[in-house]
């Protein structure tokens, strides 16, 4: 399956629902066979993109294109994408290996041939001891390996997920987590991702694409996003920075590049405003010059050769390497 992965291409795409602009001419090209995270706050157009490159929903204006072919007026069974919904949309009166079979069917397979299919998908999710179930008798973990295993079985080029983990508990979002990623370097095909979790999109994806009010602020791997955010906005939405006005412009730094020193020392004077304790890091946070609170995340060990109460006055610390300077 992992043979000539097409390139998914979105080029100029707009969404207007009425006056409102839901997504506003993004362009961009996602890595063949890589896993891609649609990271933004909730309005922010994610799920209107996923939904047009689906073709649940038409594109107000531009282009999407797989492997170079326009695909923006297809109908969703014929673009080579496939969408798993946030709450799986299962037939509840249909058994696990139907529900699997569906779309094999509308597409005029037979009987033998698409249970056959819908077995090996279910092989694929490790699910096959279940497949006479009805949707109500299974988990939640289940029922989303289920939705996957329906969506997998047209064999997509692409495979669109909206918030998939958001039903399930924490525990259990975490190995779904684990889970789906493994699935994806096994199948080879491209994945992309909707959340509004800044710790899921870490976690996962190989690309992730921040987006806000409509358009795409960043794209980059996880670690040039997380380590080098060029907005104010991805550096406090992706968490762990901060974002300070200097002399010379707003730059972001990590809270775990800032050091605490002396008072004299330091490239900053600060005011401790309040010390949280985080296990293995001690959150400290400062006022410092022009009424800027800044947090440094210090680790538990050096913090408690240390203490610090709030009000303490203390010097601050960072490589100057470790700014960002923030375009917006
Ligand atoms: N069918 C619709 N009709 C009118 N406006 C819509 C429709 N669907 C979405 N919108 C609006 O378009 C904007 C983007 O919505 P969208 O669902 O794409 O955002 P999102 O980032 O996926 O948000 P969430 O994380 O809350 O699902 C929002 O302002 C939303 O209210």
């Amino acid at each position: 399956m992992t043979a000539q992965i097409k390139e998914l291409e979105l080029v100029s795409v707009t969404k207007r629902y009425g006056a409102t602009v839901a997504v506003d001419a993004i362009s961009h090209k996602f890595r063949p066979g890589g896993y891609a995270c649609l990271l933004g706050p909730s309005g922010c157009g994610k799920s209107s993109t996923l939904r047009m490159i689906a073709g649940h929903e038409i594109v107000s204006d531009g282009t999407i294109l797989l492997g170079g072919a326009d695909i923006s007026e297809l109908p969703p069974a014929k673009r080579g994408t496939a969408m798993m919904f946030q709450n799986y949309a299962l037939f509840p009166h249909l058994s696990v290996a139907e529900n699997v079979a569906f779309s094999l069917k509308m597409r005029g397979v037979d009987k033998r041939e698409r249970l056959a299919k819908a077995g090996e998908m279910l092989e694929l999710v490790d699910l096959s001891v279940l497949s006479d179930r009805l949707p109500d008798q299974l988990s939640g973990g289940q029922q989303q390996r289920v939705a996957l295993a329906r969506a997998l079985i047209t064999r997509p080029q692409v495979l669109l997920l909206d918030e998939p983990l958001s039903a399930l508990d924490p525990f259990l979002r975490i190995r779904m987590r684990g889970e789906l990623r493994k699935l994806q370097r096994e199948l080879g095909i491209s994945f992309i991702h909707v959340t509004h979790g800044q710790d899921e999109a870490l976690a996962l994806a190989d690309e992730i694409v921040v987006m806000n009010d409509a358009v795409i602020e960043q794209a980059g791997t996880a670690r040039e996003v997380f380590n080098a955010p060029t907005t104010a906005f991805v550096a406090q939405f992706i968490g762990g920075h901060n974002v300070i006005a200097l002399p010379d412009g707003h730059f972001a730094i990590r809270s775990d590049a800032i050091g605490i020193a002396a008072p004299d020392a330091g490239a900053m004077q600060g005011n401790i405003l309040g010390v949280e304790y985080q296990g293995a890091h001690v959150s400290v946070s400062a006022m410092i010059a022009g009424d800027q609170e800044v947090s440094a995340l210090v680790p538990e060990g050096d913090f408690f050769d240390n203490p610090l109460n709030p009000g303490d006055q203390v010097g601050l610390i960072w490589d100057p390497a470790n700014l960002h300077k923030l375009t917006a």
